[in-house]
């Protein structure tokens, strides 16, 4: 089971200090969507270049132009890069295609798929490296959570790797933990924490702990 640390809220210069902070504890560090929003590709760029022994996850939340987005987020230095699992399927198997060939993984993110269970056997299908539930802010601030969906991911997901985002916390990490995913991604319960490195090394341990 692996840590990924998602970055959402801050600039280039504030992520990478950040991750100075943790990066003994974490295995694969994102670059969320509102900092390509704001800084475009050239923040999966620097933090590349700044840690290049962790993993960097570009979390394009892709909807289209699969193989197109995918190429420039690989030039940028990603290692996994995010698609809906809402969109079409021609969209993922391009996608999964050109991640292939830039030695890439394809992470489908399941946000606000309604037919989860449906639609997770068929994006398994596709050759995608994981699939993830996930709870985004707007329905965590409604007091949602991801827990639920993992277990129905966890049934029905054959061949690729399963994740789960979404509030998760150092309190709730055990929960989540009982659910045996293989990535477990983190925002606010590690980058809102006031000692981020101890909170950091206690979820690693957890996680390895598996
Ligand atoms: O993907 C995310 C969200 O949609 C904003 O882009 C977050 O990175 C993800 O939810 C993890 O962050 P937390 O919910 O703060 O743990």
């Amino acid at each position: 089971m692996k840590l990924q640390l998602a970055l959402d809220l801050v600039n280039i210069p504030e992520g990478i200090a950040l991750v100075k902070e943790v990066e003994q504890y974490i295995d694969i560090v994102e670059i969320g969507t509102p900092i390509v929003i704001n800084e475009g590709l050239h923040a999966v760029k620097a933090m590349k270049e700044a840690f290049p022994n962790l993993q960097v996850l570009a979390d394009l939340k892709i909807m289209d132009a699969g193989g197109y987005e995918i190429m420039k987020a690989a030039e940028a230095g990603a290692d996994l890069i995010t698609v809906l699992g809402a969109t079409n399927d021609s969209t993922i198997k391009g996608a999964v295609a050109e991640a292939k060939k830039q030695n890439k993984q394809v992470l489908v993110d399941m946000i606000n798929v309604p037919n989860l269970e449906q639609r997770a056997r068929e994006v398994d299908s596709l050759g995608v490296d994981y699939i993830c539930v996930h709870t985004g802010y707007d329905l965590q601030a409604e007091g949602q959570s991801p827990f639920e969906d993992l277990q129905t991911i966890k049934a029905a997901v054959k061949n690729a790797k399963t994740a789960v985002a979404g509030g998760i916390k150092l309190e709730t990490l055990p929960e989540v933990i009982k659910a045996q995913p293989d990535l477990v991604i983190v925002g606010g319960g590690i980058t809102g924490q006031a000692d981020k490195a101890k909170v950091a090394a206690e979820m690693q341990r957890l996680v390895q702990q598996g």
